[in-house]
């Protein structure tokens, strides 16, 4: 099955790339007598530069590397931050909001500090190095998205992942097909693998995600497919006729649509957002790190579950406080994280003490939910309403620092995060 993607991950060849960042095109005897897989194929050697990329345990001459045996020794430990594209910013905007602000006096420089956490340097890669770094060791930690994760790290056994829902890069990886043409009423994978695909005209797929390609297509059962490389704006590729479909990220969609291309059933791979992720032996060998992780994953889930609720304030006549408690209760919507906090309010009285005057509800409303929420405190005798932003959402334990120290098998008591 699939024969040709599959001798594309043994021989390096069978995905015709370029080392100038430009689509290469299958020239007419690549399509036919050096086919993918075949022996003129296997004979001719890896194009230089390009390929690199596309393969996650190469070193920087595109030759395999093995990871060393053990982790070289240091005093610091290490997060890896992407140093340029989409990722960068928000990453930085992330840790800031988390009261983690990295000191990087100008952009040309890759290495800083976040004074928060001394013992941790921060090094700035290209969002592919990260992950590669990851895997080796030469960071313990960092933060890139999962589709970056998908095909570099491709399912390394030393990464694991801390957080996959930083909530911010949010995209997917998905086909791209041009709307007209011969796929006109191709709406689904099945149709476009039904399509007359052959060794002569095999489909054409531009992606800068030829791990992740390689295997879609091979699991879907595609038999003639060609994995064509390029740096970026592939949505141009169908309509220039340098490929037929594209494999490339969307996030709202418009650039898929001002190329005339559109999204098919069964043709989305994966779901990606920014991930903090971490070298396993690190975890388990350097001094402090989990310590350092635990920090991140508590301040980090602080923050984001903050960000997903307001802080509601409001007037509410009533009896007692049970009884304004009951009627908040009763209402959808009212009963905050843990029970909506009720408290007296007092006045002035005319005898100079203060008087019992109204209570005051507090309650957290997720984000989407405001508006209904204050209907609903209206109905139940609120007025005044106030609404504040959440900074922090300190909870009990997180559930992620729990899982990551069921996923390493290490003993919670054994680390001193009190
Ligand atoms: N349209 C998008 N919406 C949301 N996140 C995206 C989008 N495009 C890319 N990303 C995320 O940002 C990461 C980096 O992509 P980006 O294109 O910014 O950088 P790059 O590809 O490393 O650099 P460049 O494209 O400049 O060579 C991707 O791996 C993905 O996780
Ligand atoms: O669905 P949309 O919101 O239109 O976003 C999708 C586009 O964003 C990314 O490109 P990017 O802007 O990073 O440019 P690049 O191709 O140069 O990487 C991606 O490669 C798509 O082309
Ligand atoms: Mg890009």
């Amino acid at each position: 099955m699939a024969q040709q993607l599959q001798a594309a991950a043994s021989s390096r060849v069978a995905v015709p790339c370029c080392s100038t960042g430009r689509i290469a095109r299958p020239s007419s005897s690549a399509r036919s007598s050096s086919r993918p897989g075949s022996r003129a194929a296997a004979r001719r050697p890896a194009p230089p530069g390009r390929l690199e990329v596309a393969c996650s345990l190469n070193n920087s001459a595109g030759t395999t590397v093995t990871k060393p045996a053990k982790l070289e020794a240091r005093d610091t430990l290490r997060l890896a931050l992407p140093s340029k594209g989409r990722m960068a910013e928000d990453t930085l905007q992330l840790l800031k909001d988390c009261q983690l602000s990295v000191v990087k006096p100008n952009p040309r420089q890759y290495v800083a500090r976040i004074s928060q956490l001394p013992g941790l340097e921060v090094w700035f890669q290209r969002a592919t190095d990260v992950v590669r770094k990851i895997i080796y060791g030469d960071v313990d930690l960092g933060i890139v998205g999962l589709d970056m994760l998908a095909e570099i790290g491709n399912d390394d056994p030393d990464i694991v992942i801390l957080h996959d829902r930083l909530d911010f890069g949010q995209c997917h990886l998905a086909l791209g097909v041009p709307m007209g043409g011969q796929f006109a009423s191709i709406d689904n994978l099945e149709q476009l693998r039904a399509m007359p695909w052959s060794e002569q005209t095999p489909l054409r797929v531009v992606t800068g995600y030829q791990n992740i390609a390689r295997k879609f297509f091979a699991e879907k059962g595609f038999e003639h497919v060609v994995l064509l490389s390029a740096d970026g704006a592939l949505e141009a590729a169908p309509a220039m006729g340098s490929a037929d479909i594209i494999l490339d990220l969307v996030s709202t969609g418009v650039t898929l649509r001002e190329n005339n291309l559109k999204q098919i059933e069964g043709g989305t791979i994966m779901h990606s957002e920014g991930a903090l992720v971490a070298n396993r032996r690190a975890l388990l060998e350097r001094k402090g790190l989990l310590e350092v992780c635990h920090e991140l994953i508590e301040r980090l889930e602080a923050h984001l579950t903050a960000d997903k609720f307001y802080s509601v304030i409001a007037n509410m006549r009533g009896s007692s406080a049970e009884e304004v408690s009951q009627r908040l209760l009763s209402a959808p919507g009212l009963a905050g994280l843990s029970g909506p906090t009720v408290s007296q309010v007092y006045t002035m009285g005319a005898d100079g003490r203060a008087q019992p005057h109204l209570f005051a509800a507090v309650i957290c409303v997720p984000k989407k939910q405001l508006y209904p929420a204050v209907k609903e405190i209206r109905k139940v005798g609120g007025s005044g309403v106030l609404v504040q932003p959440m900074t922090y959402i300190f909870d009990e334990e997180p559930a992620r620092w729990r899982q990551l120290l069921d996923t390493l098998g290490v003993d919670p008591k054994s680390v001193d995060v009190a």
